[in-house]
């Protein structure tokens, strides 16, 4: 494929990436916009892992970003390795969080977030990787409403353990995200993708990181309070009695106790379907006191009952017309997907 580079859209530690063409598109193989993520030699293993990890995951689950081939050019001297992807118009949640000035986001879009932030990671587990960077500026914001995760570079094989020669703390992805026992062991399995989830989970909501972490701290004093001790992250307070349980089946210490991916998609936080095309006269009224008490184990799931919906009740949360209105003057991206708190205007 002959390609034409566009604008940079993304920065990252290993990459840059950028809007690209193809210019000879015969048959419409590849999409007219694609994102392409470019390193030189210092970016090129992450690259080359990333691609090996999503040939191996292949491009058949919605929850992930697709892959559409690679190739090498030479720009300014330098050799550049190219990886292809399909091109998420809205960005990452990171920005798009940004864009809200510390506000988080409607809870029932939070649900609806982690509901394909969790398809994507049960998928990644079920093919036996890790991603091991999972925040919000890896999951990526579809023109269709689609959410994805990106950013394989770091993914390995579960239980591929790194061995460090001094013993040390071994970093991979962000010091906010990381489990008890990666800091503590050097452990970065499924269970620390789901650590991870917990944290983008409040993240979204209170636009808020789940640790408070002062500006300026040495990143060492947070490695001990997330790896020693009892303290967890903060569950935020207006966050819905489902979603705080969700949020302690993240934050088990214990990774061995800690739900999995398979077991949260079964947690009435998620299981609600509130996409736009099921609100009309579907009953979304969730049957509180058979769900409220969640599993304690996996063999519990079968009583719960799946919400169902009811076009009247669930979306009062929602901001009022008015304070709609202000976001969009504001000149963010409105989440009004699910609503049913439309004006008519004649
Ligand atoms: N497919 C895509 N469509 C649109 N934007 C993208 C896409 N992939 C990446 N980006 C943007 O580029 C940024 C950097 O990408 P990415 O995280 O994959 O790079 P990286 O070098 O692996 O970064 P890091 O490891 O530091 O997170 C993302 O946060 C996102 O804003």
């Amino acid at each position: 494929m002959e390609w034409v580079r566009g604008e940079t859209i993304g920065h990252g530690t290993f990459s840059t990436v950028s809007l690209a063409t193809p210019t000879n598109n015969a048959y419409g193989a590849f999409p007219q916009v694609m994102a392409v993520k470019s390193a030189d030699s210092h970016g090129a293993a992450s690259l080359a892992n990333e691609k090996w990890v999503l040939d191996i995951l292949g491009n058949d689950c919605d929850g992930l970003v697709r892959c559409l081939g690679e190739d090498r050019t030479v720009e300014n001297g330098e050799e550049m390795h190219n990886l292809f992807l399909e091109y998420a118009s809205r960005g990452s949640l990171a920005s798009h969080l940004k864009k809200l000035n510390g506000e988080g986001l409607p809870e029932s879009t939070v649900r609806r977030h982690t509901g394909s932030v969790l398809r994507g990671l049960r998928h990644i587990h079920a093919k036996g990787f890790a991603h091991c960077d999972l925040k919000l500026g890896n999951i990526l914001l579809f023109g269709d409403g689609a959410v994805k995760i990106a950013d394989f570079g770091l993914a390995k094989r579960a239980g591929e353990v790194t061995a460090l020669m001094d013993g040390g703390v071994q970093i991979r992805g962000t010091p906010l995200y990381m489990a008890p026992e990666s800091v503590n062991d050097n452990e970065y399995g499924s269970e620390a993708d789901v650590w991870a989830l917990g944290c983008a989970v409040v993240e979204m909501f209170s636009g808020k990181t789940a640790w408070s972490f002062k500006e300026g701290s040495h990143f060492m004093s947070l490695l001990i309070r997330i790896g020693v001790g009892d303290e967890l992250p903060r569950i935020p307070e207006d966050l819905s009695e489902q979603g705080r349980d969700f949020l302690s089946k993240c934050f088990v210490k214990d990774p061995k106790k800690r739900w999995t991916a398979e077991m949260l998609l079964n947690h009435p936080f998620v299981a609600v379907d509130l996409d736009q095309d099921d609100l009309e006269g579907v009953d979304i009224q969730l049957k509180t006191e058979e769900v409220f008490a969640s599993p304690r184990c996996p063999f519990e799931f079968s009583s719960w009952v799946s919400a169902s919906c009811d076009s009247g009740t669930q979306y009062h949360t929602l901001e009022a017309p008015e304070e709609r209105v202000a976001t969009l003057a504001a000149g963010s991206i409105p989440d009004w997907s699910v609503t049913n708190n439309w004006v008519t205007v004649r």
